[in-house]
């Protein structure tokens, strides 16, 4: 709840959120009763694992990107059966839906569970699952990205991309895209443009984390050698303005996720968060939540937040709301839906 005027406006408006990492949407009670079902022992010698509140109060005191990464390759260790990653899915969408999401594309990292034994199929088809129902009883539209971590090895990767279960869930359409995520800095996107180039040949869509701690000259890499389609964060790219301005005239979506920024130490408040630079300059931007279980705050506590700090119009929010509407992946029909949802919303306020 922000106190601003226009907060009824801000709760009403058709969301879409496009950077939301479902494994960063395991909270600590989900968390810790999937680790009693599968008996797991989450690292006794961290008094953070104690109890709920401790590791809540722990989330509170990330570093840096990397210290987040710790806790959250733990805490996904206790999703291990197809129901568990349903469930998890589950209660993000519901979550979602009560903010006003109507179009979610949801990011999931096969990677960090393949390397646990966890085989593709299972995590997928409880991601599958979940949107169906969300489909169905919350009539939001989902997509799902696959991501690549890219701390690990390239050739771990490219082997993923080349599994037969993963290129059959590319074919019939169960994912729609690929995302590059996990440390930035060390990892530059170049190393991953084989795999970007053979997704570009199948059609699959492309985005990549660039820009978050690392320089802005990741986002030109992801643009130039992997042909995203869009930037996930993209923070850095006030720092370049001749970058800037090429991502404004190309029309290219930045999807930032400004709370996240600020837990993970990448600007230090929220007004430093180039919101209106980047309105200015025509730079089309998405709030999202990125990791809500873990920043504690998802999309409708987001966008209060960067309400507080940036104080913006009615037209602010039409602009950000259709911005994020037209860079989604879902069909033209689905977006004239969307922005007629958004218009009539905008007319009655
Ligand atoms: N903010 C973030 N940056 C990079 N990788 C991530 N994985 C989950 N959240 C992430
Ligand atoms: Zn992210």
């Amino acid at each position: 709840m922000c106190k601003s005027a226009l907060h009824p406006l801000i709760c009403a408006l058709p969301k879409v959120e496009q950077h939301i990492h479902l494994e960063g949407a395991l909270e600590p009670d989900l968390l810790f009763s999937l680790a009693a079902k599968h008996g797991i022992k989450l690292l006794a010698d961290d008094a953070a694992f104690t109890s709920e509140q401790a590791l809540r109060d722990r989330y509170l005191r990330f570093t840096s990107l990397d210290d987040f990464l710790g806790y959250y390759y733990i805490g996904m260790s206790v999703l291990r059966e197809s129901v568990d990653f349903c469930e998890l899915a589950w209660r993000y969408f519901q979550r979602a839906a009560k903010d006003g999401v109507r179009h979610a594309e949801v990011f999931f990292d096969p990677q960090a569970h393949l390397s646990r034994g966890i085989d593709y199929n299972t995590m997928l088809q409880g991601f599958v699952d979940a949107k169906k129902r969300a489909e169905d009883e919350l009539h939001m539209s989902v997509n799902i990205i696959a991501c690549f971590l890219r701390h690990l090895p390239v050739a771990d990767s490219l082997a993923v991309f080349d599994n037969a279960d993963v290129q059959a869930s590319f074919r019939d359409g169960r994912v729609v895209g690929i995302g590059l995520d996990s440390s930035e800095n060390d990892f530059p996107p170049v190393m991953f443009k084989e795999i970007y180039d053979k997704a570009r040949d199948l059609n699959v869509r492309r985005t990549a984390h660039a820009g978050e701690e690392g320089p802005a000259q990741n986002i030109a890499s992801a643009l130039d050698n992997l042909g995203c389609q869009r930037i996930d964060h993209g923070l850095r790219l006030a720092e370049d303005p001749v970058l800037m301005k090429r991502v404004a005239d190309e029309g290219f979506l930045l999807t930032l996720c400004p709370v996240s920024n600020i837990l993970l130490r990448c600007v230090p408040s929220m007004k430093e968060v180039p919101i209106r630079k980047f309105l200015d300059a025509g730079v089309k931007f998405s709030l999202n939540s990125d990791d809500p279980a873990y920043f504690g705050a998802y999309i409708l506590d987001t966008y209060c937040a960067v309400q507080e700090a940036h104080n913006l119009s009615v037209k602010d929010w039409e602009t950000i709301c259709t911005n994020g509407i037209q860079g989604s992946w879902c069909s033209d029909e689905r977006k004239n839906e969307l922005m007629g949802e958004l218009r009539t919303v905008i007319s009655q306020h």
